[in-house]
Order: structure tokens, then C-alpha cells, then sequence
């Protein structure tokens, strides 16, 4: 181990309440903001997993709105669409998509202690039909002012917390989802990129150094 044991066991402790089966699908949020924003949230509740589909050009993480959350939630790019959505309904996820139609279900509807993927879009198109097509339910959170939609980041987070709710009720936060070896590797390789980063800070420190002397 890289890191001191008090910081292990911080990691640990959470990674134990780590929802390892509520996810995220990003349909190509490109907005930096809007993603860190989703990042930060996704950690406070407990998403471990955040897979994202990226059209844009440039970083999409801004880790002063992350504030180092972006480190403890695994997130990973998805290039192929359909293979994707095809593997996580064959892992029994349900797919529940944000879609801002009159047919769409209150998202408070969806049981959310399921295993489930919640969808979210881009800030103009929203998500794409061709990730609709794998959604097994579309949900919108009801609005009743001028604005016709809201931020996505916004909406993630009342996703999120809804989700949140349903699962404390059930006492999901209080059993780990992860096994004991699926900690030990997690802490591992955040361990091993704490250390690198560390180093590299190091050494550009010490290369500041000398070229002031
Ligand atoms: C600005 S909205 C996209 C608006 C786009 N014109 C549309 O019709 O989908 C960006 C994303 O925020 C989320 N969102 C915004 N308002 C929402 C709402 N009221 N209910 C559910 N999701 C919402 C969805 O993920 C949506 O894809």
C-alpha cells in the first residue's frame, strides 16, 4: 500500500457505501461545468460507475467544480453504443432515460433500488435516439415555470437524491454492494494513482526549484 492506513481505511469506508449498481450514462454532456458537476454529484451518493459518450473537443473535467470527486468515481468513455447497451441489460441493469416529452414517466415512479442505469443528455439534443432506443422506461422531472428544461447537472442531482432516498429507506448504504476483494483492488489502483501523482508533483516542484537558482 501507497498511502498511509488512515487514508486506506477512509477509502474503504467509502467504497463500502459505493452503489455499485446505480450508474450513469452521460449521452455527450459536453459542457466542462455541467459534466465535473454530474462527476462531484455521482460521489456524494455513491455512484461508482459513470460511463459518458464525448463528442466534444477538449477536457471535460474541470477539477476545480470536481473538487477531486472526478478520482473516486470510475468513469469511462463508451465508444461503442450498442455493444454497451446491449452488455448492461444483459447484466440485468434497467436503462432509465431523461426524455422531455408529456409520455414520459415522473421519475419518482422508477424503483431505483433496482439495478439501474439512469441516462442523462446533452445540454441542445438531449439523449440520442439511438440510446433511447434501450431505455426501458423515459422519466422527466415535472417543471412549472417559463424554462422548458433544466440545467443537466441539476437534473442529475434530484435524479440522483431520489434515488438516494429510496435506497437509505432500504438500507442499501448500510450492506456494502462491493465484495471485500473488489475494495482491496479499487483502493489499490487509486493508491497507486495517488502515488503517481504525488511523484510527479514532486518532481516538478524540484524542476521549479532549480530553474530559480
Ligand atoms: C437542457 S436538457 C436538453 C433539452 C433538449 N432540448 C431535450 O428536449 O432533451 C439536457 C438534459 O438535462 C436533463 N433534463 C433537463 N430537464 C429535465 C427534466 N425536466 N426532466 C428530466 N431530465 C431533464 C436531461 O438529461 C436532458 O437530456
Amino acid at each position: 500500500m501507497f498511502i498511509t492506513e488512515k487514508r486506506a481505511q477512509k477509502i474503504r469506508n467509502i467504497l463500502k457505501k459505493r452503489q455499485k449498481d446505480l450508474q450513469i450514462f452521460s449521452d455527450n454532456v459536453t459542457n466542462q461545468h455541467n459534466f465535473s458537476a454530474i462527476l462531484r454529484t455521482s460521489d456524494a451518493v455513491g455512484v461508482l460507475y459513470l460511463y459518458y459518450r464525448y463528442l466534444g473537443e477538449g477536457e471535460l473535467i474541470n477539477e476545480e467544480i470536481t473538487m477531486g470527486s472526478h478520482k473516486w468515481v470510475i468513469h469511462q468513455e463508451v465508444k461503442d453504443i450498442n455493444s454497451f447497451f446491449k452488455e448492461k441489460k444483459k447484466e440485468g441493469f434497467q436503462i432509465v432515460a431523461t426524455y422531455l416529452s408529456e409520455d414520459s414517466v415522473h421519475f419518482r415512479e422508477i424503483d431505483y433500488t433496482k439495478p439501474t442505469l439512469i441516462v442523462v443528455g446533452n445540454e441542445i439534443q438531449g439523449v440520442s435516439k439511438e440510446v433511447l432506443e434501450y431505455a426501458d422506461n423515459k422519466i422527466i422531472i415535472p417543471m412549472y415555470g417559463m424554462a422548458q428544461s433544466l440545467n443537466v447537472s441539476v437534473a442529475t442531482g434530484v435524479i440522483l437524491y431520489e434515488a438516494q432516498r429510496q435506497r437509505e429507506e432500504k438500507g442499501m448504504y448500510d450492506k456494502p454492494s462491493l465484495s471485500e476483494e473488489e475494495i482491496e483492488n479499487i483502493l489499490h489502483k487509486w493508491s497507486t494513482e495517488e502515488l503517481i501523482k504525488y511523484k510527479m508533483q514532486e518532481s516538478a516542484i524540484r524542476h521549479i526549484k532549480k530553474i530559480n537558482n
